[in-house]
């Protein structure tokens, strides 16, 4: 399976060229036979929540019908990063995905806020945590803070989850973190964990890029560097099983020992 990770350039507020953007590298990345296509954090407004208004969408909003359109189009599952969406009179910070036929296969509203960000201040907290199926292989999609709270993936990993999709605007001061919390994300579940980061610059913080993608046993499949780019991955399922075999961690744990 080929993947696309779009490490977009996205503009504070700029919704005419994150669109635009964000077309052309899909439509790049299809070009070059990727499978399924990410996108990356709030690639659609960015962090603008002084504008947050102008900018929310409801779920059946025009966003969702690009998204759904492209990857019906291209019969490619899209991985739709996040946006602000408003639901039952609150807003979120939303990804949406969708299957080969545009039809919507999953939505997670960001469950962690990140208080640095102000996240806190302008969206509310999502509620579930959602998985869905990705060629016969259960997938999940967190967002960016999410990360750094193990307790989530290894929930999604229990349930059995193969591979983990991590859209971000992780700015470059804490790009070690990034890097490390993925990789021990991938080794601690045995899943694969695809980091998609934007690169560019907002009005507070530079955002390095570095998308990355895992196997499970931790090993590196591809990176990008600190520019606007597309990275390809190719991935094997199967491998998640393989390693799990090898290296029971499943099998190890005591659940009825742990507090959390
Ligand atoms: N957009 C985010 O959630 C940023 C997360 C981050 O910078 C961090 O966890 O550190």
């Amino acid at each position: 399976m080929k993947i696309a990770i779009c490490q977009m350039n996205i503009i504070q507020g700029n919704i005419d060229y994150n669109l635009r953007n964000a077309e052309e590298m899909i439509d790049e990345a299809v070009r070059n036979q990727a499978q399924v296509v990410v996108l990356p954090e709030m690639w659609k407004s960015g962090y603008d929540f002084a504008r947050l208004q102008e900018h929310v969408e409801s779920i059946d909003g025009p966003t969702r019908s690009f998204l759904s359109q492209k990857a019906k189009e291209h019969a490619i599952w899209l991985i739709g990063g996040s946006y602000t969406m408003e639901q039952e009179g609150q807003v979120y910070n939303t990804s949406l995905t969708f299957n080969r036929q545009g039809e919507l296969v999953n939505v997670y509203s960001k469950l962690h806020l990140i208080g640095l960000m102000n996240e806190d201040q302008y969206l509310a907290r999502g509620r579930e945590y959602t998985t869905f199926d990705l060629n016969g292989h259960l997938a999940s999609v967190i967002i960016c803070y999410d990360l750094r709270f193990p307790e989530l993936i290894r929930t999604y990993a229990v349930e059995g989850a193969s591979i983990l999709f991590v859209p971000a605007e992780w700015p470059v001061q804490r790009e070690e973190h990034w890097l490390a919390l993925l990789r021990a994300r991938a080794i601690e579940n045995q899943m694969y964990v695809v980091g998609a980061n934007m690169a560019g610059q907002n009005e507070n913080d530079h955002f390095n890029g570095r998308s990355i993608v895992f196997d499970p046993w931790g090993d590196v499949v591809c990176e990008a560097g600190t520019e606007p780019t597309i990275l390809y991955a190719e991935v094997d399922l199967g491998l998640v099983e393989s390693v799990r075999k090898a290296m029971p961690v499943f099998r190890d744990r005591v659940p009825n020992l742990y507090r959390l």
